[in-house]
């Protein structure tokens, strides 16, 4: 073998993990260049959504690489039913909150209905508005085939843009809440989508709720990274709803969640043993009284 000079010797990477998306040594901000990396090296990472600057703070410093400011704020923290209704105010507002509250994780902020579909320059001006004033390093956006030309722009003008395929939550009113690619012609056009969205220059893709088998032909397929909710084990990435995760949701939870814990019966007691403390007299006592 050739001996390389010390110049010369590439950085071993994959083994030392010191570039690791998650667990990695590195304290500054993650960027989309480090996600098309990771790839590269075969690396599995995790996302969490995030809807404000203390929550997102804890999931900072517990290594998450990637947060998305998740338009599901709709529904796990605006009180909405849907998504559909969120305005593209909210969003910013939301999206700078967690910016504030994180400063290794790569931060995307999800444009929501409304706020694109009229075409790409609706969609730059909408995303603009969360890189400047909320600080986001990129945007997310539904749709394959149909946003192409919006994802183009977007690139075009310096924005990442993360795509999300498969199940669109803000056609919730003309597709429902069901399994995308089942059957030879819809996982064509699943097909075509993520390449549609490869080829218009995202940097990666959220497959939602897809037969497992397509999600790994698409993750097969793609130099991008797939980030995998309902799309099986073998996606590059996975993504979680953090409310969900974390048991604070309540209802009904999707089939893809799997919950860490529960919050909302800890958060739930806290707040009876508060009150009953205030009932009963018990607080405050002489160590949290001023004189
Ligand atoms: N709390 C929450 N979690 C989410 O994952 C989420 C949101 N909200 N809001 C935006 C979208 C909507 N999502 C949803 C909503 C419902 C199902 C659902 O009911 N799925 C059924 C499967 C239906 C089928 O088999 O076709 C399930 O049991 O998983 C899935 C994803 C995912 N996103
Ligand atoms: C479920 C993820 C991918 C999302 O779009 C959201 O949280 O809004
Ligand atoms: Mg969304």
């Amino acid at each position: 073998m050739t001996q390389l000079s010390a110049a010369q010797t590439p950085q071993r990477t994959p083994g030392d993990g010191s570039r690791a998306l998650y667990g990695g040594k590195s304290n500054r901000r993650i960027t989309v260049r480090d996600i098309t990396a990771a790839k590269e090296r075969g690396e599995r990472w995790p996302m969490l959504t995030a809807y404000d600057a203390m929550t997102a703070s804890v999931f900072d410093e517990a290594g998450i690489p990637v947060m998305l400011v998740g338009d599901s704020a709709g529904n796990c923290h605006l009180g909405y039913d849907t998504t559909v209704p969120v305005t593209l105010d909210e969003m910013t507002m939301l999206s700078a909150a967690v910016v504030r509250g994180t400063s290794r994780a790569l931060i995307v902020g999800d444009l929501p209905f409304g706020s694109y579909q009229e075409g790409p320059v609706q969609a730059l001006r909408s995303a603009t508005r969360l890189v400047k004033e909320a600080g986001v390093g990129a945007v997310k956006l539904e749709g394959g085939e149909r946003s192409h030309e919006q994802i183009r722009l977007l690139v075009e003008s310096g924005i990442p843009v993360m795509a999300h395929i498969g199940l669109t939550p803000q056609s919730v009113n003309a597709m429902g809440y069901r399994v995308q690619g089942r059957g030879e012609e819809a996982a064509q056009q699943l097909l075509r989508d993520a390449k549609a969205v490869q080829d218009a220059g995202a940097f990666a893709v959220v497959l939602e709720l897809v037969p497992a088998e397509l999600a790994a032909e698409v993750t097969r397929t793609l130099h991008i990274p797939t980030v995998g909710i309902g799309a099986g084990p073998d996606t590059d990435a996975q993504v979680l709803v953090w409310t969900d995760m974390l048991g604070l949701t309540g209802g009904r939870m999707p089939k893809f969640v799997k919950q860490y814990a529960d919050l909302r019966q800890v958060i739930g007691d806290a707040a009876k043993a508060y009150a009953e403390d205030v009932v009963g007299g018990t607080f405050p006592q002489e160590e949290h009284s001023v004189h």
